[in-house]
């Protein structure tokens, strides 16, 4: 025999849920929630207990309970071989599975009478009457039919049922004038007692009840009851008495009735496991499963479902869940206190962390290395560097940690993750070749992250470097020299004769206490991952820029979903070191697993703590592979600005010439309004990059290109990091684009499928002077109605359809991606070997 859960038992004795768990610990029955069974003997005690209560109290009660013993008596007579009453089943112990279809409609009325009782008594004072009405409706509406007598047998339970109801409620508000009887009784007593029990609703559950039926609004409370009606119609057209209604309808409307009764909301985590999303609802594993493959959706318990699917699951049950996104709930750092501001005093000043940025071939690593050579063997024991990932030198007794990786490729993905370590960015800059491409893009990123720059002007050995000139093209940039009447520092080195390196080394150290670098080194460490690797011999080995703290060479540490204790610490030199303060590079041996570079590494109290945590990360890990990233695009944009999330849009301008792009920008700063501020994080002459890519991603940026392509790696990239790329041949198309979508009024209909690349290895003339383009195929395909985009150096020369496609010589339909073929477009004839070929097809989309 199954035992009953404690909210049957409580609805049927007539005390809340809530009331019955207290009961329960009381008698030293441990249950877990309201769902929980109890056994035989449980269920006995409890019972007992509730008896002893009510023979204590007034005669009323007994009566009330006689009155209803009898009635179920009665009512079981007149149900025997025919149908089977729903509520009293309570007494039973399998209440969900002895079901009556024709209860079951009855009963999807009382509930939807119930609802709009409740919510109407909140408003309403007339409920009652309403209520009555609504009774009488139902007699009238089902008068006609030959199930009558049933129907009439039914109704009296049910006022009955509210009657038993009320009542219970009643009592807990201590009212104990309240009457009894026969059926009108029933009647004149609910009427009161639900006017009470509204009175008391509104008062005491109106936030719970509010936020239920906000919960339950829009679409799904739309979609609930229009289902609600639409059952209660179908069955009713379509009833026959010979069959028994579905278990599952009778489940959902009891579930649904509990949930009506008592406002249970479930909390659940979206996304989470088929068996989690069981367990909390307290289903069975193959219910949910089986519901699954109900809506088409193939699931075994392991796999996670997201929380539009939990809902229609929860829906389908006729339980009410509460949706929370992860990352709502408090953070692993919060609820495992691993980060917490210090006290002011209790901070000391640290080394600054260093970055080094620039264009290919300026002198970034010659910098580095001029740095290491006459500040570190001259000074520190132990020797040379090993590259590590960072590095730590002495100037005048100050230490500066350098990290070894130039260029803003690196910072930005560094940054990408998370980390923001870079307290100064050295900007090389070779005084013979001035500001170039890169320097600009190293520029962008160093601003987009707020990290003040300091400019090393290299090369000035050499005979044709020009300072000034270099000073003017970076006056461009918005970079004035202090000697200028700037505030950017400067310097004039070579890192071949090493003149200057240490006036560098010093305005490093100058910014540095300028901005006031302090960490308290007296807690537990905080550090971020810069390098990782896993040893043949040693297993994982992870290089930490300590940032708050001291790292210890025995504590125990995690880092994502790597924990473990340090087995042991090294320096910068290979030197084995106890502890490392604030700002200082160390590698460590010890984590079980390789940690991702850019992640944070926390010193924890204990290896439990360390594993917790740990465990925690590959969790959300697993949940945060299943969400999107959130990443802005010019159709989500609106909704962000509505939301408040958005304030700012960032764009990324890339053009085929200086004026355009300069134009472009102009123009988009007009477009900002009192919703949203446009502002450019990085512009810049030539091709999309996958540095731009990485500096979208990292800012949340998109990328708007005018006249130029994203490169074959930088369409990856994007893919990858779901940046939005936008590309266009005219500029008023942008500033529409941009303006609409900032209004919220972007549909567009028609948009563009990439479907190849090709490169032109070869060209031929052909008698009537058209130019043959012999293309081989780098990826996607080509096919004959494609359009195609003519690209020098990622800069869109031509756009237009193919006159002739052809595979040595047969016309062919397409070319697939390692395939040859000869190419004439419509209309251009200036093709030249080493141009691109991007072969596309509009694709209308429907509108939003
Ligand atoms: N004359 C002179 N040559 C230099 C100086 N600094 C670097 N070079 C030379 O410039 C070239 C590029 O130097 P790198 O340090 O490799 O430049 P980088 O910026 O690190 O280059 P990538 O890593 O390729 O981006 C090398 O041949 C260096 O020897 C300098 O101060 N004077």
């Amino acid at each position: 025999m199954a035992n009953i859960r404690v909210h049957a038992l409580a609805k049927e004795i007539g005390v809340s849920s809530k009331e019955l768990l207290e009961k329960l610990n009381n008698l030293n029955i441990e249950v877990k929630n309201h769902f929980s069974t109890l056994t035989d003997a449980e269920e006995k005690k409890i019972r007992d207990s509730y008896n002893k209560k009510n023979q204590k109290n007034s005669p009323t009660n007994n009566k009330v309970k006689e009155n209803k013993t009898n009635k179920k008596q009665n009512f079981n007579k007149k149900t025997e071989g025919n149908t089977i009453e729903a509520k009293d089943q309570k007494s039973s112990r399998e209440p969900k599975k002895r079901f009556d279809p024709n209860k079951n409609r009855f009963n999807n009325r009382d509930t939807k009478d119930r609802k709009d009782n409740i919510d109407s008594g909140r408003n309403n004072k007339n409920t009652s009457q309403k209520n009555f009405k609504k009774d009488r409706n139902n007699k009238a509406d089902y008068s006609e039919n030959k199930f009558n007598n049933k129907r009439n047998d039914n109704n009296k339970d049910q006022n009955r049922e509210k009657n038993h109801n009320f009542k219970t409620k009643e009592r807990s508000f201590k009212d104990s004038n309240r009457e009894n009887g026969d059926y009108k009784q029933d009647r004149k007593v609910k009427s009161r007692s639900f006017n009470k029990m509204s009175e008391v609703l509104t008062e005491k559950d109106a936030k719970k009840q509010e936020y239920s039926k906000k919960k339950s609004s829009k679409n799904k409370n739309y979609k609930n009851n229009k289902v609600d009606r639409f059952e209660l119609q179908e069955e009713y057209k379509q009833r026959d008495l010979s069959k028994k209604a579905p278990k599952k309808k009778v489940k959902k409307q009891l579930k649904k009735e509990v949930e009506v009764e008592e406002n249970v909301v479930i909390q659940v985590q979206a996304p989470l496991m088929v068996k989690d999303f069981a367990k909390a609802l307290d289903v069975s594993v193959s219910t949910i499963i089986t519901k699954l493959i109900g809506l088409g959706i193939m699931a075994s318990q392991n796999e996670s479902i997201d929380s539009d699917v939990c809902e229609l699951l929860a829906d389908d049950l006729g339980i009410e869940i509460e949706i929370s996104a992860p990352g709502v709930e408090e953070s692993i750092e919060e609820s495992f206190e691993l980060d917490f501001e210090d006290p002011e005093k209790s901070l000391k000043a640290r080394p600054p962390v260093v970055t080094v940025m620039g264009h290919v071939d300026h002198g970034k690593t010659s910098i580095l290395d001029a740095i290491k050579e006459s500040h570190v063997t001259s000074t520190e024991a132990g020797g040379i560097t090993q590259h590590i990932g960072a590095h730590t030198v002495t100037s005048k007794g100050k230490k500066i940690t350098f990290l070894d990786t130039p260029g803003h490729e690196a910072f930005t993905a560094m940054r990408l993750r998370g980390a923001q370590i870079t307290d100064v960015a050295i900007l090389v800059v070779a005084a013979d070749d001035g500001v170039m491409p890169q320097t600009i893009e190293a520029i962008s990123h160093a601003r987009s992250a707020h990290v003040p720059i300091i400019v090393a002007i290299n090369k000035i050995d050499k005979e044709s470097a020009n300072i000034d000139r270099v000073k003017q093209e970076l006056s461009e940039q918005n970079l004035i020299a202090e000697d200028w009447g700037g505030d950017t520092i400067m310097v004039p080195v070579s890192a071949r004769t090493k003149e200057g390196i240490d006036d560098l080394l010093e305005m490093i150290l100058l910014v540095a206490e300028m901005g006031e670098l302090k960490a308290n080194p007296n807690r537990m460490a905080i550090g971020t991952i810069i390098e990782a690797k896993l040893d043949k011999g040693k297993g994982p080995m992870a290089t930490v820029l300590v940032q708050k703290g001291t790292l210890k060479a025995n504590d125990f540490v995690v880092s994502g979903i790597a924990s473990g204790r340090i087995r042991a610490m090294n320096d910068d030199k290979g030197k084995r070191i106890k502890k490392a303060g604030p700002s200082m590079p160390a590698v460590i041996l010890g984590l079980s697993d390789v940690p991702n570079a850019g992640d944070l590494i926390y010193a924890v109290k204990d290896d439990k703590t360390a594993k917790t945590i740990a465990d925690k990360n590959k969790e959300i890990l697993r949940e945060n592979k299943l969400n999107n990233a959130n990443k802005v695009s010019l159709e989500n944009l609106f909704d962000k600005i509505k939301e408040g999330e958005m304030k700012e849009l960032d764009l990324i301008v890339k053009g085929d010439v200086k004026g355009s792009v300069e134009a472009l920008c102009q123009s988009l700063l007009k477009i900002s309004n009192d919703e949203v501020k446009i502002s450019i994080v990085h512009s810049g002459v030539g091709g999309i990059n996958e540095s731009d890519i990485t500096l979208a991603s990292a800012s949340n940026a998109i990328v708007i290109g005018f006249n130029v392509r994203p490169n074959i790696n930088a369409i990856e990239l994007a893919k990858a990091e779901e940046v939005d790329v936008r590309t266009y041949r005219v500029i008023y198309d942008i500033i529409n684009d941009i303006e609409a979508a900032a209004k919220g009024m972007l549909e567009p209909e028609f948009v563009e499928e990439v479907q190849g690349r090709c490169q032109v290895r070869q060209t031929f003339k052909l008698p009537n002077n058209n130019i043959v383009a012999g293309v081989y195929v780098l990826s996607g395909k080509i096919t004959r109605n494609s359009t195609i985009r003519v690209l020098r150096d990622d800069k869109v020369i031509f756009e237009g359809g193919i006159s002739s496609l052809k595979r040595f010589k047969d016309d062919v339909k397409e070319l697939q991606t390692g395939f040859e073929g000869g190419m004439v477009l419509d209309g251009f004839n200036d093709i030249k070997e080493e141009d691109s070929f991007e072969a596309f097809i509009m694709k209308e989309v429907e509108r939003k």
